[in-house]
């Protein structure tokens, strides 16, 4: 794990080891998440901090704690009880969450992100029991100021993630437990980019919902109502941008899983007025772009030959056939109008077509074919258009389980030596191929990445890594690289330096039966590695508003590394109750945030 130990940075204002201010004593510190050490507290401090009687005798270190967690964990007879567990352990005492995560990272990822999160977001009212994060009303637009002032004064958020929660994972509109999502992101920033997990904000707007089952259900905790679209809808969002940036003017904003219709729309917005990212089109693109760049070179292919199949034009879809047509004219002497000639999107109708033109999205419409080109051809479906245009790399973000069959996958095979091939939608249960099926039809020629993880597979007994193709190994570094450098905006040219310096990672590299992309036990240091890129990147584009960013590549690594949290406890420095307790109760940064919650 990156440590900061061995550097001398620590002067920088994000430096994480320094002790931690402590004006709480008694039963409000054990209940102060980010503070609570539990049986961890040494002697002094129960003495110091009124302690005594309150713990017993044996005072424990972290491994011990860990281990007992670890011993809890297991014993929860499904992967819902377990993620239910993380969240209370959560609320208990931060560090040894992240600990334990950070020990059993394999084990545990799946449990608090995708696919359990998705059940757990599912089931947001009925599992509730205690609020975490900012709720934001679009009926009550004029509160938002009042709601995000909970959260600390200017200089203490370096993080916000927002959703509107209409298009959780592949599951749909989930309404306001999409603040799920929001909380399950941040955690990842901090597992997996040493992001301050006390400076950041996860933001849900409630809009209401076209979820039937929400609207018809009392449990349900958010508006009854329908979801809002147009003018009020745009104004709740504005609004929430407008004060984040008041209230936090150093915040870089994630927007995650808002529906279709808003999700680009809101990115194309923003993006050239503040350093905002929109992790479904850019970190799905990068980091599939990284894969593919991976792919490529494992089966001997160009990316200025390639034919592309993207199945599912939504959000994910045209978000990745943007970068791969950017990749494409870059790494050839095309235009963009070329490139995007390669790539073919496929959607519920079929594929996009001129004649739809009134049915498409803006992001769709660069996508669509001249009808002439498909006249007498089959186009309303996936295996007609596979032997039509005899792809090389076939990706699915379209929801649809199990689209890609046997006979789809063996046609692909007929014409490339090494099929590409991406079933990327999340929850597992809604990949559109099996990998195990995928290596069985191709003969093991596939070079396949998963939307979530699967076990490697062995084919005649050779074993392949099959890679997890998440967003999860992208954006939490490339959020690392914002932040570190407060760049003022997430520009095209920073999206390129970190795919490039995640591909550079990809073991198949080394190794053609290893994974297309790292895996996630290795992410903070690949994090380090893209945060780096994106700096670099900034500090050329002149974007940077962070002052003495080393130059240095090793310099820079430690600099970043200096500023990354971990998941260990600080000594605990008592202040008086005047600054404390104004951060204890919000009023004195994000620490307030956490005690807020806990109070
Ligand atoms: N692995 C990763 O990092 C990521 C995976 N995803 C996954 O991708 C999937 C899509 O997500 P979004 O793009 O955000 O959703 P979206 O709703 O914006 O897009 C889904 C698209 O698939 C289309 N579609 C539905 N049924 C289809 C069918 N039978 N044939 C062809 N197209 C069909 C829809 O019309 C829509 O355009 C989800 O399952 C999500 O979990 C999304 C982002 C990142
Ligand atoms: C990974 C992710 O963002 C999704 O499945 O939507």
């Amino acid at each position: 794990m990156a440590g900061n130990k061995s550097t001398d940075f620590s002067h920088l204002p994000l430096a994480t080891n320094k002790a931690m201010e402590c004006a709480l004593t008694g039963s409000e510190l054990l209940s102060c998440t980010y503070l609570n050490k539990g049986s961890a507290f040494t002697e002094e401090e129960r003495d110091e901090f009124d302690l005594v009687g309150l713990l017993p005798s044996n005072v424990q270190t972290l491994d011990e704690q860990v281990k007992r967690a670890y011993a809890q964990f297991s014993t929860r007879p499904d992967n819902l009880a377990k993620n239910t567990f993380m969240t209370s352990l959560k609320e208990q005492n931060e560090v040894l969450y992240y600990r334990l995560i950070q020990d059993h990272l394999k084990e545990m990822f799946p449990i608090i992100y995708t696919p359990t999160e998705g059940e757990a977001i599912s089931k947001y009212s009925s599992l509730f029991r205690r609020p975490e994060g900012c709720f934001l009303n679009v009926n009550e637009p004029e509160k938002v100021e009042q709601s995000m002032s909970q959260w600390g004064g200017p200089d203490d958020i370096d993080l916000i993630v927002v959703s509107d929660g209409e298009q959780i994972l592949g599951i749909g509109d989930q309404g306001v437990g999409g603040i799920l999502i929001s909380i399950a992101k941040l955690a990842i920033y901090t597992l997996c980019a040493g992001i301050h997990p006390h400076r950041t904000l996860p933001v849900v707007l409630d809009t209401g919902t076209n979820n039937e089952d929400f609207l018809n259900d009392e449990i349900y905790l958010g508006l009854h109502q329908e979801r809002v679209r147009g003018e009020k809808y745009d104004k709740l969002v504005d609004t929430f941008v407008k004060t984040a940036r008041k209230q936090y003017p150093n915040a870089y904003i994630h927007f995650e899983d808002f529906g279709l219709p808003n999700a680009r729309r809101i990115l194309d917005e923003y993006t050239p007025k503040i350093a905002c990212f929109n992790d479904d089109v850019q970190g799905t693109g990068c980091v599939t772009l990284a894969a593919i760049y991976a792919a490529l070179k494992v089966a001997k292919l160009e990316m200025k030959d390639i034919r592309i199949v993207m199945y599912g034009a939504g959000t994910a879809g045209t978000g990745i056939a943007d970068q791969v047509a950017d990749a494409i004219a870059v790494e050839s002497d095309k235009s963009r109008e070329e490139a995007l000639k390669q790539i073919w999107c496929v959607d519920k109708p079929g594929l996009l077509l001129q004649s739809m033109k009134d049915d498409l999205t803006p992001a769709q419409h660069p996508y669509a074919r001249e009808d002439e080109e498909w006249k007498g051809k089959k186009h309303d479906n996936l295996l007609e258009i596979v032997k039509e245009v005899k792809p090389h790399i076939l990706i699915g973000t379209s929801t649809k389980p199990k689209a890609f069959t046997e006979e789809v996958v063996k046609e692909m095979a007929k014409h490339t030596e090494r099929p590409i091939i991406f079933p990327l939608s999340n929850p597992t249960k809604l990949h559109e191929a099996d990998p195990k099926d995928l290596f069985k039809w191709t003969e093991g020629k596939a070079l396949m990445a998963t939307g979530s993880p699967f076990d490697p597979v062995e084919y005649n007994g050779t074993k392949y890594v099959v890679a997890e193709c998440n967003n999860s190994t992208t954006f939490p570094g490339i959020g690392l690289g914002a932040v570190l450098s407060r760049t003022k905006l997430m520009s095209p040219p920073l999206l390129v330096a970190a795919t490039k310096a995640l591909a550079e990672q990809a073991p198949a590299l080394k190794d053609p039966n290893d994974g297309l992309l790292p895996d996630v036990t290795n992410v903070r240091e690949i994090s380090v590695k893209i945060a780096a890129a994106v700096i670099k990147k900034a500090k050329e584009e002149k974007l940077t508003q962070q002052e003495g960013i080393p130059d240095n590549d090793e310099d820079l690594e430690k600099w970043i590394r200096a500023q990354m949290w971990d998941a260990e406890y600080r000594p605990l420095k008592k202040v008086e109750h005047t600054r404390a307790s104004r951060a204890a109760k919000g009023e004195a940064g994000s620490k307030g945030k956490r005690s807020k919650k806990t109070n």
